[in-house]
C-alpha cells in the first residue's frame, strides 16, 4: 500500500484525474489533513455507536479510512508506515504511566513545572 501511495505522488507521475491518492497529494496538505480530521471524527462516532449497542465491525472500516489517510500524510512528508512501527517498537516495554512520570520529573528538573 505504501508503495502504491508513493507511486501516486506528482513527482512519480500520479494522475489526479485517474487516482484518488494522486488527487489528494496534488491538492496538498489542506486536503488530506481535512480528510484525516473527518475520518478521526468518524472513528469516534463508530466507537460511540458500538458503545451504545451498535456493531463494533463498523469501527474497522472507519479505522482503515483513518490509517489510509494518515499513510497519505506520511508519504507527503517523506515518511513510511515503517517509521511509525519503529517508533512503537522503540516505546515497547515502557509503560505510558512510567513515561509520563519521567517526562514530568524531567520538566520539574528543568524548572518547567
Ligand atoms: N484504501 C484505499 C481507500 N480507502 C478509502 N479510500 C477512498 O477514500 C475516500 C474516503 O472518503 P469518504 O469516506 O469521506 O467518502 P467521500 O464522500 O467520497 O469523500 P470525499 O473524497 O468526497 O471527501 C473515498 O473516496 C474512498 O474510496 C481509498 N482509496 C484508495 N485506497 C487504496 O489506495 C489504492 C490507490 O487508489 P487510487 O489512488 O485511487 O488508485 C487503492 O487501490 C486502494 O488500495
Amino acid at each position: 500500500m505504501a508503495q502504491v501511495i508513493e507511486s501516486r505522488k506528482p513527482a512519480n507521475g500520479g494522475d489526479p484525474e485517474a487516482s484518488y491518492v494522486a488527487r489528494l497529494l496534488h491538492k496538498g496538505p489542506d486536503a488530506f489533513l481535512k480528510k484525516i480530521g473527518e475520518e478521526a471524527t468518524e472513528v469516534v462516532m463508530a466507537a460511540k455507536d458500538a458503545t451504545h449497542g451498535g456493531s463494533a465491525r463498523a469501527l474497522v472500516g472507519e479505522v482503515a479510512d483513518l490509517w489510509f489517510h494518515c499513510m497519505i500524510a506520511l508519504a507527503h512528508y517523506g515518511l513510511q508506515p515503517a517509521d511509525v512501527v519503529a517508533e512503537l517498537e522503540r516505546r515497547e516495554g515502557l509503560s505510558g504511566l512510567e513515561e509520563k512520570a519521567l517526562r514530568k520529573a524531567r520538566a520539574r528538573e528543568a524548572g518547567e513545572d
